[in-house]
């Protein structure tokens, strides 16, 4: 697994380009046949990008958790994000994905497993996990159920739509709670007025962009912003002492995923434009 260590932001201030992206950014989640993770010791969450083709890809302790099984003491969100239908498979029950749709599986789930209908055109799943203490049960929210919470206006270019999945009033969790926000045509900006919630870290992956497309992703403490650019299907890791917004050279989809002191949706402290530095 990729680890990623938790930074001052004192250092921050310091870091050049590069430091940022290598503490921050985490640039190749998505690859044919495999799962790959990444570690933040940031409330030790874990992304992931899985795109089964011909085989099955099963949730794998490694030796990072060093527990029996990867949901010994884990639960997870798996996303559709694209590609063709897919299924995952808990402890043998079958649940089958199309895009936007989110499982969550909780603890205690021994077996896993990723698949794609057809290898010629496999699904991509996101997968973001948190520490648990207890077991909810799995379920399935497809994105045709899911609430949706229309945010921003024409006016100031964030016209965006949030879908919420795992949180205090959706699907049941211990402390993950994870949601879809979609930018309409004509829209670029996400989280903007920013905030903070220095009770929760977060994690966001973008998705849905062109190739050639780019996102400024802006972090940092509100009086000290930095920004760097994500390209299509690449996640950045945001402390919870910092800003976490971004402005695309074109609309964009983004998973946004929570894990920490509280449970509270709404618990953000934000930071109005003219005192951003
Ligand atoms: O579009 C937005 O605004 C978001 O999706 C913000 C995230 O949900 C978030 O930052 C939650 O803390
Ligand atoms: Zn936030």
């Amino acid at each position: 697994m990729d680890i990623r260590y938790e930074v001052s932001p004192k250092d921050v201030k310091r870091y050049t380009t590069e430091e940022l992206r290598e503490s921050f950014l985490v640039e190749s989640l998505f690859k044919e046949g495999e799962i790959s993770f990444t570690y933040s010791h940031y409330d030790r969450l874990v992304i992931g990008g899985a795109i089964p083709t011909k085989e099955e890809l099963t949730l794998d302790a490694g030796d990072t958790l060093r527990t029996e099984h990867f949901l010994e003491r884990r639960e997870i969100a798996i996303i559709h994000i694209g590609g063709g239908k897919g299924k995952v498979k808990v402890n043998g029950e079958s649940y089958k994905l199309e895009k936007r749709d989110c499982l969550y599986v909780g603890k205690g789930n021994e077996q896993v497993t990723l698949h794609s209908d057809s290898s010629a055109d496999p699904a991509r799943f996101y997968l973001v996990s948190a520490t648990a203490h207890k077991n909810y049960p799995t379920r399935l929210l497809p994105i045709a159920e899911a609430e949706p919470t229309h945010l921003g206006s024409d006016a100031e270019s964030n016209n965006r739509t949030i879908y919420k999945y795992v949180h205090e009033d959706g699907i049941q969790s211990c402390q993950l709670m994870v949601g879809m926000t979609l930018l309409e045509p004509n829209n670029m900006w996400n989280t903007m007025p920013a905030h903070v919630h220095d009770r929760r870290m977060e994690a966001y992956l973008y998705f849905d962009m062109e190739p050639a497309s780019r996102v400024f992703h802006f972090m940092g403490q509100p009086n000290e912003t930095r920004h760097m650019l994500i390209e299509n299907e690449q996640a950045v890791i945001s402390p919870p002492w910092s800003i976490h917004s971004g402005v695309g050279t074109s609309n964009y989809t983004f998973i946004w995923a929570m894990a920490g002191e509280n449970y509270t949706f709404k618990d953000m402290d934000f930071v109005p434009v003219e005192e951003l530095k």
